[in-house]
């Protein structure tokens, strides 16, 4: 009866926190994060059933006490103390397979993961551009315009983040404060994750991605589970004019990455990790480059010849 008794306080218990592990996770709701946490928790259901019962049993009961012989009566047949100390095993047994047909029946009813191998958005019904460019090569500047002119959604992976590090409970605050701060990569599920949840809430067919994939498992993992992109728009810019823009921007910007160590940390990111992502894009024909370096119109109109050229009337 304790053997029962504990097994099922353990999947009462196990069962209560995976469902609110799963609450807790709904602001983002990243489609692939479910399954790693149903996957995690399933893989960690014999070690804690295996800590509550039969070996604990046996602890409660040394081979020494457990004899029959007291008060004169008879030695109880061979293989009834076999029987007596495998009940418990049994026992848990039928326990773990009742608890995991319970979580796998409880999977089916949770959104889409990438087990599942469609995109949430067809690039038939939705046009996603990624704009990618060092730090200060004026992304910002030349999305705000296209917006202004052919009414794309725009939508900054770094402002995304920077909203998500401020909201109040976030669990990903902290880290995406060291990241940014220091000019690192966020894990790609909360980065990909907000995407999603954005571009669901915008509901437009049109997005400008502005800042991303800033890597290689960002670009495979949206283009997977979220929406193919129809083409890179690479901003092209030296080091040096890029590093007078954001030392300019500092001044009043207020962003905790505007300085000059910053600054070195995210040109070294963007060179290892992020460039990578603008060649593999090359080699498969989908990078618009633009040069990035003269006034804001002249890039602005040069961005203007090469999309026409290439997306006409999806412009
Ligand atoms: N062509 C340009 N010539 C001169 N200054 C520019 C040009 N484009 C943008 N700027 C200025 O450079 C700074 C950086 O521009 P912007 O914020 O658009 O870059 P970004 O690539 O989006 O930067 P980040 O990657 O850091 O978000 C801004 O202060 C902007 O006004
Ligand atoms: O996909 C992304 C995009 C951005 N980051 C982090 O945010 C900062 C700032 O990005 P901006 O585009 O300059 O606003 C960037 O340096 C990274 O730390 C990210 O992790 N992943």
């Amino acid at each position: 009866m304790t053997a029962t008794a504990c097994g099922r306080q353990a999947w009462r218990q196990l069962i209560r926190s995976t469902a609110s592990n799963l609450r807790q996770q709904q602001p983002l709701q990243p489609r692939f994060a479910f399954s790693r946490q149903i996957s995690s928790t399933t893989r960690s259901l014999p070690s804690r059933t295996a800590t509550r019962s039969p070996f604990s049993l046996l602890r409660q009961q040394p081979f020494a006490q457990r004899s029959y012989s007291s008060q004169g009566q008879p030695p109880p047949p061979r293989g009834s103390n076999n029987q007596v100390k495998f009940w418990p095993f049994l026992i848990v047994i039928a326990l773990g397979s009742g608890g995991y047909i319970l979580l796998v029946n409880r999977r089916k009813e949770m959104p889409p993961t990438t087990d599942q191998s469609t995109p949430a958005f067809s690039p038939a019904d939705v046009t996603v551009l990624f704009v990618l460019g060092g730090p200060g090569a004026g992304k910002g500047t030349q999305c705000a315009r296209l917006v202004r002119d052919y009414h794309f959604t725009h939508l900054s992976a770094g402002d995304l983040l920077r909203a998500e590090q401020d909201r109040p409970g976030s669990q990903y605050g902290q880290l995406i404060k060291d990241c940014i701060k220091n000019g690192a990569i966020v894990p790609m599920e909360v980065t990909v994750a907000l995407l999603e949840k954005a571009m669901r809430e915008a509901g437009s067919s049109k997005f400008l991605i502005d800042g991303f994939p800033r890597k290689m498992d960002q670009a495979l993992k949206f283009e997977e589970v979220v929406c193919p992109a129809r083409l890179v728009l690479f901003y092209d810019c030296p080091e040096a004019v890029m590093e007078q823009r954001l030392l300019e921007r500092g001044k009043t910007s207020g962003r905790a990455d505007d300085n000059a160590e910053s600054i070195r940390k995210r040109f070294r990111t963007f060179i290892e990790t992020s460039m990578p992502v603008v060649d593999h894009y090359e080699t498969e024909n989908r990078v618009v480059k633009v040069d990035a370096t003269p006034t804001p119109d002249q890039v602005y109109a040069e961005t203007q010849a090469k999309l026409k050229k290439v997306l006409g009337d999806k412009l």
